[in-house]
């Protein structure tokens, strides 16, 4: 007898307590097969289960690795939702060895996946950590929730607000807005543009059909160098545009709607003054490779900071330096503008065939750094942050105009008093909700309160995104075609010039 007898014979003795017969139904392999059956569906059980739990195994640990590898990855468009701890210490430390921006451009940064995570607020007075730079973690501290508002003392080092400030001396700075008067003074409320009524409706009339539309209207109002109308002219065009059965206006209907001669910014000459008033001077710092590292790790301290795709901050604009002098202000404005059917993103605008459409600034987010500390004034002021609403028309009440920071600073919801390296960020655009940027968010209204005391130094950088997700990855995918052009051609690396990318600004 072998092995198996023994072993399957004695069970089914035990069984049926006599011998197998020789029937065909009861054969002598009868009595062995069934328990080897039995022991089969026990083992191939047993198999599927430890299969299963082996398959599960490994795809969790393929899982794992894909996680890790895009948590930490260069340049990934992939949402990084959760706290944001991350760390720039790679970053930081690898910058002077930094390969060509086209290692930073490969093809998955310009999947259509991409998706913007978004830092949490929680609530106003919520500190966070957040591990920014090799030597400390920083605390990020949110300030209001409407805008999403946080600010990040110590983001710079007093040396690095020194040589930003030295490297903007040495580009030069250019007047922001008002042109100087002939000694090189500017003069306090200087007009800064004049206009009549058939130029104001021609620059509203955006699309150049003869007549005006509520969105014209409305784009003009957000756009930061179109802010020339007050909200009080605004409101009377909108109030004439909506008693009109057509919804449009014509330039005579704009003329009984609208009369400059009677509007709040009139001069002598019967035309109107800019509404918009800003004096400060700036100049924009490149910030790619080639430029200086204190500029460069800025910028990769604002990827750290901000958890968006690296490719989209290093496509963004330059950083731009401010100077305000004694008295110097800037009147509320939005940083970003509304998006639609007619307007465009200059950054994106090589993307397309956009001759037609008119160029808006797309900053989805702003992080603006203190670059000194002010005894008095000079502070950042959100008039309507954390407003329970927001009516265009309800900043000008009583004859107090929020948005005049020159006179009514103190009124507003929020003021920032600037000290040196502390860095504010803020989102211009609330989400879409499907990870991308979606509308302008109106509570992002901010300005800068008059200087009442020695100079203000200060940057902003922003991150340009363009609400057409389709636009942004054609964008990004032309830019690093010219790369790898240039990389063919070149015998070494160049960086691709900023003036190739941006408008200039
Ligand atoms: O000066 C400030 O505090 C704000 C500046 C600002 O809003 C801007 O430059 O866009
Ligand atoms: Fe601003």
């Amino acid at each position: 007898m072998d092995d198996t007898d023994e072993i399957f014979t004695e069970p089914d003795e035990f069984l049926d307590g006599h011998k197998p017969s020789a029937s065909p139904y009861n054969s002598p392999f009868r009595s062995t097969r069934l328990p080897i059956q039995r022991s089969n569906v026990c083992s191939r059980a047993y198999f599927v289960v430890v299969m299963v739990f082996f398959h599960v195994y490994i795809l969790n640990v393929i899982a794992l690795l894909l996680y890790v590898h895009y948590n930490n990855g260069p340049g990934d468009l992939v949402s990084r939702d959760g706290p944001p701890s991350v760390s720039v210490t790679e970053r930081e430390s690898s910058l002077p060895h930094a390969a060509p921006a086209s290692r930073e451009l490969h093809e998955e940064d310009y999947v259509s996946s991409f998706s913007l995570p978004r830092l949490e607020g929680i609530r106003v007075g919520y500190v966070q950590q957040v591990s920014l730079t090799p030597d400390r973690t920083h605390e990020m501290k949110t300030l209001s929730l409407k805008p999403l508002l946080f600010e990040i003392p110590g983001f710079l080092s007093e040396e690095e607000c020194r040589v930003v400030v030295q490297l903007a001396q040495l580009k030069g700075l250019m007047d922001s807005q008002a042109p100087s008067t002939s000694q090189g003074q500017e003069e306090p409320n200087q007009p800064l543009l004049s206009l009549s009524t058939e130029e104001i409706f021609s620059l509203l009339d955006l699309n150049q059909d003869g007549l005006l539309q509520k969105f014209e209207i409305v784009s003009h109002s957000h756009s930061r160098d179109g802010t020339w109308l007050s909200p009080e002219s605004l409101r009377q065009i909108l109030a004439g545009l909506e008693a009109h059965q057509t919804g449009m206006l014509t330039l005579e209907d704009f003329k009984r709607v609208y009369n400059v001669s009677k509007s709040p910014g009139k001069q002598r000459s019967g035309k109107i003054l800019s509404q918009f008033k800003q004096r400060s001077k700036h100049a924009w710092l490149y910030q790619g490779l080639g430029s200086h590292l204190v500029l460069q790790t800025l910028r990769n301290r604002v990827i750290g900071l901000t958890r968006l795709p690296s490719s989209l901050v290093e496509l963004s604009e330059p950083l731009q330096v401010l100077r305000y002098e004694l008295g110097d202000f800037s009147d509320a404005h939005h940083d970003s503008n509304p998006s639609h059917s007619e307007t465009t993103c200059a950054h994106t605008r090589l993307a397309g065939n956009t001759s037609a459409l008119t160029e808006v600034s797309c900053r989805y987010v702003t992080v603006l750094f203190y670059l000194n500390s002010l005894e008095e004034g000079g502070e950042t002021t959100f008039p309507v942050a954390d407003n329970r609403t927001y009516e265009e028309q309800a900043l000008v009440q009583d004859g107090v105009d929020l948005t005049d920071t020159q006179e009514t600073c103190g009124r507003g919801n929020l003021r920032i008093k600037p000290t040196a390296g502390t860095a504010l960020l803020w989102y211009n655009h609330l989400s879409d909700g499907r990870g991308w940027m979606g509308e302008l968010d109106e509570y992002s209204l901010h300005g800068d309160c008059p200087v009442r005391h020695g100079v203000k130094w200060l940057a902003n950088s922003w991150v340009n995104v363009d609400p057409d997700h389709q636009m942004q990855a054609r964008y990004q995918r032309l830019v690093a075609q010219k790369h790898q052009v240039k990389s063919g051609l070149e015998e070494h690396y160049q960086p691709l010039s900023h003036s190739d990318l941006h408008q200039d600004l």
